[in-house]
């Protein structure tokens, strides 16, 4: 169900960080259909917020500023509280509310991001006392991004993101551009023109490699809106995208850098300024229960 009530709960609110694939290969295809893919997870301090007010009734309630967008039935916060629920056999409910600030379908994993917080936080307020890789195992059927929100460190993926190894890349400063077009990220695993078969990378390698993402080029052919982001971009730091677009990041070492490109951008593009952080906010918050 949802509600587009305002009202929100007392209660401090759950951070739901965005990501961004610092760099992303597609390395092969399962049989399945998926794509095997080798990335390097970083967050960033620019988050959803979500609170939750648990209730001893088993109904299930989100309040949300995207309901015209998103159904319920589709809402990715809805399928991890009900997962979540199922698995634990919890008898109550909870309300959720939902501030929907990040970008949405823009690669910057807010839905997975929601389902994360959704289930750590539940975890936590029901009691249900599952551990997080039990989390990241519920996480994954809702979306390949939710394990690494779940765990809450810079990471190195394989597979189809799932498998996580922690990485401590540098927290820089970004300039994020987020491009008035929706890319399909189902379209882009399906367009021929992809590039499938990027040989893997040494993890020893990470740190001195140059960062790139497979699906870039392909994306900037589709969608003249990411070629030209980029392209002003590129002009005052090394900018890439992330995920399969449509946003792109430039990489500033200080935070004025990146905020006075900023205030240069044209006024037909719209960006904000984040931090990396090697640990999502929604780990440090849980760290403060
Ligand atoms: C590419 C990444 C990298 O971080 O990010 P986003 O750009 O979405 O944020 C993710 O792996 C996105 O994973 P996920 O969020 O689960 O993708 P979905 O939107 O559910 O995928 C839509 C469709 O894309 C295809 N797909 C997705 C992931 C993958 N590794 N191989 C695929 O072939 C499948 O056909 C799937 O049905
Ligand atoms: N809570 C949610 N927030 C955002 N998108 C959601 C949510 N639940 C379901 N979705 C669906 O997931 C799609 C992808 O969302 P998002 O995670 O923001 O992008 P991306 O996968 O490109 O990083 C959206 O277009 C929307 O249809």
């Amino acid at each position: 169900m949802t509600s587009t009530s305002s009202h929100k709960s007392a209660s401090i609110s759950w951070p739901a960080p965005a990501k961004l694939n610092l760099f992303l290969h597609v390395t092969g295809q399962r049989a399945d259909g998926y794509h095997e893919l080798q990335t390097l997870f970083q967050f960033i301090d620019h988050c959803d917020y979500l609170d939750f007010h648990i209730t001893d009734t088993p109904d299930l309630v989100l309040h949300s500023n995207i309901s015209d967008s998103v159904a319920d039935s589709d809402n990715l916060i809805l399928k991890a509280a009900k997962s979540l629920q199922r698995y634990a056999q919890y008898e109550g409910g909870a309300h959720i509310w939902l501030d929907k600030l990040l970008p949405m379908g823009g690669g910057l994993g807010g839905g997975s991001s929601d389902a994360a917080t959704t289930l750590v936080a539940l975890n936590a307020l029901w009691k249900t006392n599952l551990s997080p890789s039990k989390l990241a195992e519920i996480g994954l059927t809702l979306g390949a991004d939710v394990p690494v929100f779940i765990n809450g460190l810079s990471a190195f993926a394989e597979g189809v993101g799932e498998k996580l190894i922690t990485v401590e890349p540098t927290e820089s400063w970004y300039l994020v551009i987020v491009p008035d077009v929706h890319v399909s990220t189902k379209d882009i695993f399906q367009d021929p023109d992809l590039p499938r078969n990027t040989p893997k990378v040494d993890i020893n390698t990470l740190m001195t490699r140059k960062w790139t993402n497979d699906c870039q080029k392909l994306v900037t052919t589709r969608h003249p809106q990411v070629a030209n982001a980029l392209s002003w971009l590129v002009e005052y730091a090394p900018s890439r995208m992330t995920g399969t677009g449509a946003c792109v990041f430039g990489e500033f070492t200080h935070s004025q850098q990146a905020l006075d490109a900023l205030a240069e951008l044209p006024a037909d593009m719209r960006g904000f300024v984040a931090k990396g952080m090697n640990k999502s906010p929604l780990q440090i918050r849980l760290e403060q229960l």
